[in-house]
């Protein structure tokens, strides 16, 4: 029998810091990493491309199941490449962000992405960022974090984010996006943002990003035995 690669889950809503800890984590045990989310956003990109109609389930699982996507490793970084264009910072706009929630509420779109998400778990083993890693995508993962913060501090974190990056921004209305977004994710019908039952749920509120590095790792680490 072939051993299956471990997976670490990193679940949480948006600016809790999964992206920052996620990328920390792969580079210290040197293991994959799946940002579940950008496959999100390349489908709400491509189908704004398309034209196609966010609210038509119908007409999004086939692009959901056909999405012609790749990651690519340059310096560390990841390039994301649409349909052979590099879309890695279009997708990130607060456009994208909204499609993306919306897009993956339909039950039959989540399910057209299962397999390919699957599909990075890959020896010596992968850490997976998203909402539902560790209930729905990988079940069985030996480790699971959920990360969290409150909504102030997210979009606090988001605003110095995007400031940095050039862009003017209004407090206000990122943290009434990111309630909005939130709201959406937490109470759609399918694999809505819960904590997995055997999940150690992280506050990182009051943090810095090296606690929760230092803390995930330990706790990753202990629960594997390595
Ligand atoms: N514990 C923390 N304290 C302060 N800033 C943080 C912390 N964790 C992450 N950040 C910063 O917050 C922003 C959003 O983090 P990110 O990892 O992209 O979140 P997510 O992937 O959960 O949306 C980034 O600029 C990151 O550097
Ligand atoms: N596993 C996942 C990952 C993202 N998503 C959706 O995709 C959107 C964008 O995810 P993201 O992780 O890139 O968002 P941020 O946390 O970076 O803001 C989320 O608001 C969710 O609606 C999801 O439903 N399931």
């Amino acid at each position: 029998m072939t051993a299956i690669a471990p997976v670490i889950t990193i679940d949480g809503p948006s600016g809790a810091g999964k992206g920052t800890l996620c990328k920390a984590m792969a580079e210290s045990l040197q293991w994959h990493l799946l940002d579940s989310g950008a496959i999100y956003r390349v489908l709400a990109l491509a189908a704004i491309h398309h034209q196609v109609d966010i609210e038509s389930e119908e007409a999004l699982v086939p692009m959901a199941a056909h999405l012609d996507v790749r990651f690519l490793s340059v310096d560390g970084e990841m390039q994301v490449i649409l349909e052979g264009e590099d879309v890695t910072g279009e997708i990130r706009t607060q456009e994208v962000s909204n499609t993306a929630s919306r897009v993956a509420a339909f039950p039959r779109v989540r399910e057209a992405l299962l397999r390919r998400q699957r599909a990075f778990r890959e020896e010596p083993g992968l850490i997976a960022d998203g909402r539902d890693m560790g209930t729905v995508v990988f079940p069985d993962a030996p480790v699971k974090i959920f990360l969290d913060a409150s909504s102030e501090e997210r979009a606090h974190r988001r605003m110095l984010q995007l400031q940095e990056k050039g862009f003017s921004v209004n407090f206000d209305r990122l943290l009434a996006e990111i309630k909005e977004r939130d709201d959406r994710d937490r109470n759609r019908a399918i694999a809505p943002l819960v904590p997995a039952a055997d999940a150690l749920v992280l506050d990182s509120t009051s943090m810095s990003i090296e606690q929760v590095i230092e803390m995930a790792l330990d706790y990753a680490r202990q629960k594997l035995g390595i």
